[in-house]
């Protein structure tokens, strides 16, 4: 008989959402993704569990303990000493654990210098040349973030439920349009000005707001970049 395939239960667990994936031999068997409140209250069976976490979750990781136990495998920083990625920051384990896997999921995809946008809550851009060495980043807040910060942080900056959510990138005639408009081509131009200077890094773009960028850039998104690096990592290292 053959000998059963390994399964892995990835889960990326960001700011504002968890998503997760089922995967054996590299197939996608389930995948989801809820609101922290909105959680399955059942799991399931997988020989590995390997979770990314950026955001505490302290409950999710009892619960997530006390179904897997040492299959378990929960991630909130960089693992120390991985070999085949060589950091830039002083501090590694502040950078976040969603940056790392971002760009060991985009080395998955062939060799070279890769440039990993992954625009979720924060839209982070990262640089890594062919030699996996992080090159640096960037962090500013994402399309919904950015947003909520005009409309906490202003009287008359509001989301007036009678306007309309600008998709064109025209300028805007009235308060929503203006801000929607504006944070997508505040971001839409940060992307693009990365892009232009590193020509020769090949771009991928992923994140709850990925499809939308991409787009934009007329490039295809990569929305699974987290978990093919967590992947990776199953392969050679857990
Ligand atoms: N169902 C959804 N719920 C919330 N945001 C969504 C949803 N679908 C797409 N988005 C968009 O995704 C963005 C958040 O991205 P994502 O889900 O990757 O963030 P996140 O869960 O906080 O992850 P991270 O912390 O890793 O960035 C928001 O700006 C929002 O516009
Ligand atoms: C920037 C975010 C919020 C993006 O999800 C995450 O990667 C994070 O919390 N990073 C820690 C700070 C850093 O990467 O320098
Ligand atoms: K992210």
């Amino acid at each position: 008989m053959p000998e059963k395939s390994v399964s892995v239960l990835l889960i990326d667990a960001g700011n504002t959402r968890c998503k997760w994936q089922l995967r054996a031999a590299g197939q996608i068997l389930e995948e989801g993704s809820a609101a922290y409140a909105a959680l399955p209250a059942d799991w399931p069976e997988a020989d590995r569990v390997v979770v990314a976490c950026v955001a505490g979750q302290p409950d999710l990781q009892d619960r997530l303990r006390q179904r897997y136990g040492e299959r378990l495998y929960w991630l909130s920083e960089p693992l120390a000493g991985y070999p085949h990625f060589h950091h830039c920051y002083p501090q590694p384990q502040r950078l976040g654990v969603d940056r790392w896997l971002a760009m060991l999921g985009a080395r998955t995809h062939g060799s070279g210098n890769v440039l990993v946008v992954d625009a979720g809550t924060a839209l982070t851009i990262d640089l890594m040349n062919a030699a996996n060495q992080h090159e640096g980043g960037f962090i500013v807040p994402g399309l919904e973030l950015a947003q909520q910060a005009l409309f906490n942080n202003t009287a008359r900056v509001r989301p007036f439920v009678d306007e309309q959510v600008q998709t064109a990138l025209v300028p805007g005639r009235d308060t929503l349009s203006c801000v929607s408009a504006g944070v997508q081509r505040q971001l839409q131009a940060l992307v693009m000005s990365v892009v232009q200077d590193y020509p020769d890094y090949r771009l991928f773009i992923s994140g709850g707001d990925g499809h939308w960028l991409a787009q934009r850039l007329a490039v295809p998104p990569s929305p699974h970049l987290i978990f093919e690096g967590m992947e990776s990592l199953c392969a050679g290292y857990f």
